[in-house]
């Protein structure tokens, strides 16, 4: 395929052009995700060619020759792909709204890890999100010009900044990057570091860099560059000819334009006077596109007007739409161009809309975020904690919403996520009023916090309730009547008894070993004290309501305490775990005793 360049809007022409491939850069607050993305535009605009950049909207285009011009690799490389395009909002919550055809819209991340900090909790999910969208990456480790002692060599490949170091820098540099693969490993991933890898398939990179200094920033480019060229260049073919394919990244209000979108287009072309169709809050929303903006060069910034108008673009771009009627459209929608397919179109981004992927369960807790990508993203995660949900929606938290949680019985169920999404004025009226005592609303904008810390709710409330209903449940026990301890013939009989296994407690009806009625025992004394329990091998008064001693029962005679039906199930499913063995083993010939004639009694 003939080598092609990057030149602005119509870079890609023929019929199985590969498109510019799309980046996205996530990683941990404050790990450098902003001054990686600031250097690459800046490297670029001064490698590349005059006329080779062109600004675009959302997004940054590094053409190939910039690549090439910075790691020093011109004319030396074969490469079709025309360049990257760079994602300008960093971060997971830009690339789960990000969405095509249900899964993330970035071909490829970079996962940005500070080296002297290393992993952090949002690194960790941002490292789920893109296991589970299953999207190729390339770990950064910046900040390598701030290890103690470092000597600079501004925008060099990384082997020769490594090599300017003396022995203790570089080894701190191995150090934490063998950290880094450790974790990365725990999470399951099998990295090291890019020079040592042979097999890019199976290895993740590690590059070392400074978003700061630009050191290592020529590998990183390179092997994001080289990586879309031998992995994914069939996932990157287009039809620049074909109608214009994107993905809606703002909404934003223009003065002078109204409600314009930002968009980034992936496939095909769009021009003004394109019927358009895309997605908005209350369904479906067809237009015809105004104009076609793109932003002005720096220099011209200070002019009234502030964006470029153009006739036509084409993938991949970063493009502003103006059109009438766009009030209403949703950030991460797709938009497309109608050539007289409107309905199957209309039905397409029905579908995408509504086919989160999230599964839902019968009993499930409620979750809320403020886009479909972020839903989907902490969905993902939820179903790998095993945690079901029952409702999933966009949006803040409302009244409505608490009132449907206070009507959920399980009290373990009753909870809501809300994963950075706020709580309408409403809402938290609502969960001050004693009905709604029961609700409980988990708020973050780190998916990692908002699980952590319903788990940690749910395991305590969960034993809270175990303990409360162990507490309601009738014990397994059997006793025996002691010789010389009868203190009254009847009403109430009041003998002397050892516990023979199990626990007794006070107000429990009693059986003759072969199933035949005693009658209730009401108390239990130990000297001169009511108590309401004795444990094995206890000696105790007891008084029972019913038989009369040298009638109904005699010295030396063993009873078992009557275990309500619902009671064993209970007792042999959910709360066996918290029996002892003594209690166990009364348990068992208990229930022995029952089946020999119902054998499926208590089950
Ligand atoms: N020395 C040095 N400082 C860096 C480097 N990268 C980032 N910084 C500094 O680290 C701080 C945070 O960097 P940002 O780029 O804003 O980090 P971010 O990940 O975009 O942060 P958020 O947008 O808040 O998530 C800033 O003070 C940067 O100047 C680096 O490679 N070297």
């Amino acid at each position: 395929m003939a080598k092609k360049k990057d030149k602005g809007n119509n870079q890609n022409s023929g019929k199985n052009s590969i498109r510019t491939p799309i980046v996205c850069v996530l990683g941990h607050v404050d790990h450098g995700k902003t001054s990686l993305l600031d250097k690459i535009r800046g490297s670029s605009v001064v490698n590349a060619e005059e006329g080779a950049i062109t600004q675009h909207i959302g997004a940054t285009i590094v053409p190939l020759e910039a690549i090439e011009e910075m790691s020093g690799t011109k004319g030396k490389m074969n490469f079709d792909v025309p360049g990257l395009l760079f994602i300008d909002t960093p971060g997971h919550h830009a690339f789960t709204t990000l969405r095509s055809r249900g899964g993330a819209l970035a071909d490829m991340a970079i996962l940005v890890v500070d080296i002297n900090e290393g992993f952090q909790p949002q690194t960790i999910e941002a490292l789920h999100i893109l296991r589970n969208f299953k999207t190729p990456f390339v770990v950064a480790a910046t900040k390598i010009d701030r290890i103690h002692g470092w000597r600079k060599t501004p925008n060099a490949p990384f082997m020769t900044c490594y090599n300017a170091q003396n022995e203790r820098v570089q080894t701190i540099l191995e150090t934490k990057t063998y950290e880094l693969v450790g974790k990365l490993s725990e999470e399951g991933f099998n990295c090291e570091r890019y020079d040592r890898i042979k097999d890019f398939q199976k290895n993740i990179a590690i590059v070392p860099i400074s978003g700061i200094t630009g050191e290592g920033l020529p590998d990183l480019l390179m092997i994001m560059v080289g990586l879309a060229q031998r992995y994914m260049t069939d996932n990157l073919k287009l039809t620049v000819e074909g109608p214009g394919v994107g993905t809606v990244l703002e909404v934003k209000e223009e003065r002078g334009l109204g409600t314009t979108l930002d968009v980034i287009l992936f496939d095909g072309t769009l021009n003004v006077g394109d019927e358009i169709i895309v997605g908005g809050n209350e369904g479906v929303i067809t237009t015809k596109v105004r104009s076609l903006l793109k932003p002005r060069p720096m220099q011209e910034i200070l002019t009234e007007e502030r964006f470029d108008r153009v006739k036509s673009i084409s993938a991949a771009s970063g493009i502003k739409v103006a059109a009438p009627g766009l009030d209403g459209v949703v950030a991460g929608s797709p938009i497309m161009v109608v050539k007289g397919n409107r309905e199957e179109l209309e039905e397409r981004i029905r579908h995408e809309m509504q086919d989160i992927a999230v599964k839902l369960s019968e009993e499930g807790i409620f979750i809320k975020a403020d886009t479909i990508g972020a839903l989907e993203a902490l969905s993902k995660e939820l179903e790998q904690h095993n945690i079901p949900i029952m409702r999933a929606e966009v949006g803040p938290v409302s009244r409505h919403d608490i009132v449907e949680i206070a009507t959920v019985k399980n009290p373990l169920m009753s909870v809501l996520l809300a994963f950075n999404t706020t709580k309408l004025p409403d809402a938290n009226e609502m969960l001050m009023s004693d009905q709604m005592e029961n609700v409980m609303i988990f708020e973050s904008g780190v998916i990692y916090h908002l699980i952590d810390d319903y788990l940690e709710w749910e395991e305590k409330t969960r034993r809270q309730i175990e303990k409360q209903s162990f507490e309601k449940l009738v014990m397994p026990a059997k006793i025996s009547i002691l010789p010389d301890c009868v203190f009254r013939q009847s009403n109430p009989a009041v003998v002397g008894v050892r516990v023979l296994s199990g626990k007794l407690q006070a107000g429990v009806n009693l059986i003759h070993l072969d199933g035949r009625k005693v009658g209730k025992m009401k108390q239990i004394k130990k000297g001169q004290d009511n108590i309401q329990e004795a444990n094995e091998g206890e000696e105790v008064a007891i008084s029972i309501e019913g038989p009369t001693v040298g009638r109904q029962i005699n010295v030396g005679d063993s009873f078992y305490v009557d275990i309500p039906e619902h009671h064993v199930k209970v007792l042999e499913t959910e709360m066996f775990s918290h029996l002892n063995d003594s209690m166990k083993n009364v348990l068992d010939e208990f229930t022995h005793m029952k089946r020999k004639e119902q054998p499926f009694w208590g089950k």
